[in-house]
C-alpha cells in the first residue's frame, strides 16, 4: 500500500485537555518566522489541521502542534498550534503539551531535575523550565508573552440577554471575561452545554462591539473566547478562582487555560487584586488546575502589560500514526453539527 501522508502524533493531555503533538511526517513549512509559517499553514497548508482535527480522525475537543525547526538561534524547537477554528498566536496547554512530548520522547533532551528551553510559538518566544524526575516531564513552567488589558467593565448587548459586563484581555488569545454568578452558572460541570451555548453568543456580540487590535501585530485581532469566570476567592492563603473557557465552535477547555489565566491574571492586576510575585490557582471545570503568577510588570506598545507564568503537568496518552490512503473520499475529514456546534 502506498499512502500520500502519514504523520506521526504523541496523544498528550494537560489537566484533561488534549493537546496532540506532530513530531514525524512533515519536514518543514515555507516561512522566515514561526508566525509566516502559521500563516502559510492556514493559507496553504491547512489541509492538515483539517486532516488531523476533523473526523474521522480528530474531535471537536481537542487541538494539535505541529513541531518545526525553530527560525531564530536562541529557540530550541518551534511550533504551531492548530486549533478546531483557529490558529492561534499562543497557548498554555499547547505549551505544556508540546514540551512533555518534546522531552519525553527524546527529542529535545532531559535534564534533571530542571530541563531549560525555549519555544518559538507564532506570537514570540517562550521560555520554559521543565521540573523532571526519572525521565518524567512532571511539570511545566512557562513564562508567556506579555498579557494585558483592553477594557474593563465594558457593557454588551446580546441578543436574549440584554446587557452583558465584560472584561477584555489578551494573554496570548484575547478574552471577554464575564462573572459566572451573576448569569446564573456556578461552573459546575452540569452546566456545560449552557455554558457554551451562550458563552459562545457573549463572545460574537463582544468581537463584533469591542475592537481589540494588539498594539505590536495587527494580524492579532478580535475576541475569540469567552472566560467564564467565578469569584476569586483565598483558599489557604492561596488566591483560587474557577473558570471555564469557550473554545470555538463551542466546547470547554478541559484545562484550567493558560491564555485564558493570563488574560484573567492581567485584569486581576489592573484591578490591583494580585501583585507582581504573588501566584493564583486557577481551576478548570472538571477541577485541575494551573498554578499562575504575575512575575513582572512592563509596556507593550505603550500599553501596561504583564508578564505571567503557568505551571502545568501533562501526560501523553498515545502514539498515533495517521495515514491518507489515495483512495479515501474525506482527506480533509467532515464536521457535523451534532458534536460540531455551528458547523
Ligand atoms: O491553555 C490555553 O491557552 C488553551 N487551551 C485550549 C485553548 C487555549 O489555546
Amino acid at each position: 500500500m502506498r499512502f500520500s501522508r502519514m504523520i506521526n502524533v504523541v496523544g498528550v493531555h494537560t489537566e484533561g485537555e488534549l493537546n496532540e503533538v506532530i513530531t514525524g511526517g512533515v519536514l518543514d513549512v515555507p516561512g522566515r518566522t514561526m508566525f509566516d509559517k502559521m500563516r502559510w499553514l492556514q493559507t496553504e497548508g491547512d489541509d492538515l489541521r483539517k486532516f488531523l482535527l476533523h473526523e474521522p480522525r480528530g474531535k471537536v475537543t481537542q487541538c494539535v502542534n505541529l513541531v518545526l525547526p525553530p527560525t531564530v538561534p536562541e529557540a530550541d524547537a518551534g511550533f504551531v498550534i492548530m486549533e478546531s477554528d483557529y490558529y492561534v498566536p499562543m497557548s498554555g496547554s499547547n505549551t505544556i503539551c508540546t514540551v512533555t512530548a518534546l522531552l519525553e520522547t527524546g527529542i529535545l533532551p532531559m535534564t534533571e531535575p530542571v530541563t531549560r528551553i525555549t519555544l518559538e510559538a507564532p506570537g514570540g518566544l517562550v521560555r520554559v523550565e521543565a521540573a523532571c524526575r526519572n525521565g518524567k516531564c512532571e511539570s511545566v513552567t512557562f513564562t508567556n508573552l506579555p498579557s494585558f488589558v483592553f477594557a474593563l467593565d465594558c457593557p454588551v448587548e446580546v441578543e436574549g440577554l440584554g446587557t452583558v459586563m465584560v472584561d477584555v484581555a489578551y494573554g496570548g488569545m484575547i478574552y471577554a471575561m464575564t462573572d459566572a454568578g451573576k448569569l446564573g452558572f456556578r461552573l459546575d460541570p452540569s452546566e456545560a452545554r449552557d455554558l457554551v451555548d451562550t458563552g459562545e453568543k457573549i463572545k460574537r456580540a463582544a468581537a463584533k462591539q469591542v475592537p481589540a487590535v494588539h498594539p505590536e501585530n495587527p494580524e492579532i485581532h478580535t475576541i475569540n473566547q469567552t472566560l467564564w469566570a467565578s469569584p476569586l476567592q483565598e483558599i489557604g492563603g492561596q488566591k483560587t478562582a474557577r473558570n471555564a473557557v469557550i473554545v470555538s465552535p463551542g466546547r470547554i477547555d478541559r484545562s484550567p487555560c493558560g491564555t485564558g489565566t493570563c488574560a484573567r491574571l492581567a485584569i486581576m492586576h489592573a484591578r490591583g487584586q494580585i501583585k507582581a510575585g504573588e501566584r493564583f490557582i486557577h481551576k478548570s471545570i472538571i477541577d485541575t488546575t494551573f498554578i499562575g503568577a504575575v512575575l513582572s510588570t512592563t509596556q507593550l506598545g505603550g500599553k501596561p502589560a504583564v508578564t505571567c507564568s503557568i505551571t502545568g503537568r501533562a501526560w501523553i496518552t498515545a502514539f498515533h500514526q495517521y495515514v491518507l490512503d489515495p483512495s479515501d473520499p474525506l482527506p480533509t475529514g467532515y464536521r457535523l453539527s451534532d458534536t460540531w456546534p455551528n458547523s
